[in-house]
């Protein structure tokens, strides 16, 4: 199993450190545009594997070759949000790093099934398949399972645990929806709203303590994504997948050959309006980038 990391940021170079010591492949390639950056998170990463005797082969640089025959490649290339910055802020700037990374891996690495990080995801997502033509079901978002991860963060510091299948959905962004019918612990409705509220804010919480954002935990749910994958889980996550004319947040079965099932979200009347109104974003925000690109 080869899987490349496209990005040796913070979010790249924690998923590569994370696929090596939970041993999920035999070989990894980490890229950056900073050959050297991505040449030392590979011997860094490299040689992390040796604290544990794990037989895998870490290259890094910014030769694309260094690709070719990946059956994973998780991209987390582009600017991070700013203090001050929405996803949305980052549309231009990141889907011109997309677009000239794709073509690359387009050429390398055609039958990779493709992990989208970098934001403004869902945009991204969209975009990622009209650079590749890649089939839909090989093109997932990462984000729905970081939303669900801060959910359950915050229901455990209330609770003391959460259920591991309460889950955020719809699109990576202001507008996620944290409906009664995902969450299945029981909460009183002032500790829901306080709950929905916390979890929206995550992002930018992190954003303001450090003025960039997360990785560790978006890293982990790149890495669960993978390791769906390869193990053929059929597992059911929260995901960014390619939809008409768009992209956005679904519950789907993630298998060895990518998404294998979405499922239609249950949600009340109020939180279907709100998920279409996220959707209509989201291709008012594609139409502005296939515009101005
Ligand atoms: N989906 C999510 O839930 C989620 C969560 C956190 C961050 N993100 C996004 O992930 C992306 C990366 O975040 P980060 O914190 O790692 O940022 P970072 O700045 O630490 O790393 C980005 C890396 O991309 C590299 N890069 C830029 N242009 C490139 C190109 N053309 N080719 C190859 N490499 C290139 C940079 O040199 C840098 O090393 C951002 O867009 C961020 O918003 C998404």
């Amino acid at each position: 199993m080869k899987i490349s990391v496209i990005g040796a940021g913070n979010v790249g170079a924690s998923v590569a450190y994370a696929l090596a010591l939970r041993g999920l492949c035999d070989e990894l390639a980490i890229i950056d545009i900073f050959a050297n950056h991505a040449k030392s998170k590979a011997m860094d990463i490299a040689q992390s594997t040796q604290v544990f005797n794990l037989p895998i082969k870490v290259n890094g640089g910014d030769d694309y070759t260094l690709v070719s025959k990946s059956d994973i490649v998780v991209m987390t290339a582009g600017s991070p949000r700013k203090p001050g910055q929405s996803r949305e802020d980052l549309l231009l700037i990141n889907a011109k790093v997309l677009k000239s990374v794709m073509e690359n891996v387009k050429t390398y690495a055609p039958n990779a099934i493709l992990i989208m990080v970098t934001n403004p995801l869902d945009v991204m997502v969209y975009l990622a398949q009209k650079f590749t033509g890649f089939k839909s079901s090989k093109i997932i978002g990462m984000a729905g399972e970081l939303d669900s991860a801060r959910l359950r963060y915050e229901i455990s510091n209330l609770k003391g645990d959460a259920d591991s299948k309460s889950m955020v959905v719809g699109a990576h962004n202001d507008k996620m929806i944290i409906s009664k019918n995902y969450v299945k612990d029981a909460l009183s409705d002032d500790e829901f709203k306080n709950i929905s509220d916390d979890t929206k804010n995550g992002g930018a919480k992190f954003v303001e303590l450090v003025g960039t954002s997360a990785f560790y935990a978006p890293a982990a749910g790149a890495v669960k994504l993978c390791e769906a994958i390869i193990k053929d889980k059929k597992e059911l996550q929260s995901v960014s997948v390619i939809l008409d004319g768009f992209a956005c947040g679904r519950v789907a079965s993630i298998a060895k050959d990518g998404i294998c099932e979405i499922f239609e979200l249950n949600l009340t009347q109020s939180e279907q309006e709100k998920l279409k109104e996220s959707q209509e974003e989201i291709a008012k925000n594609i139409k502005f980038v296939e515009e101005n690109l």
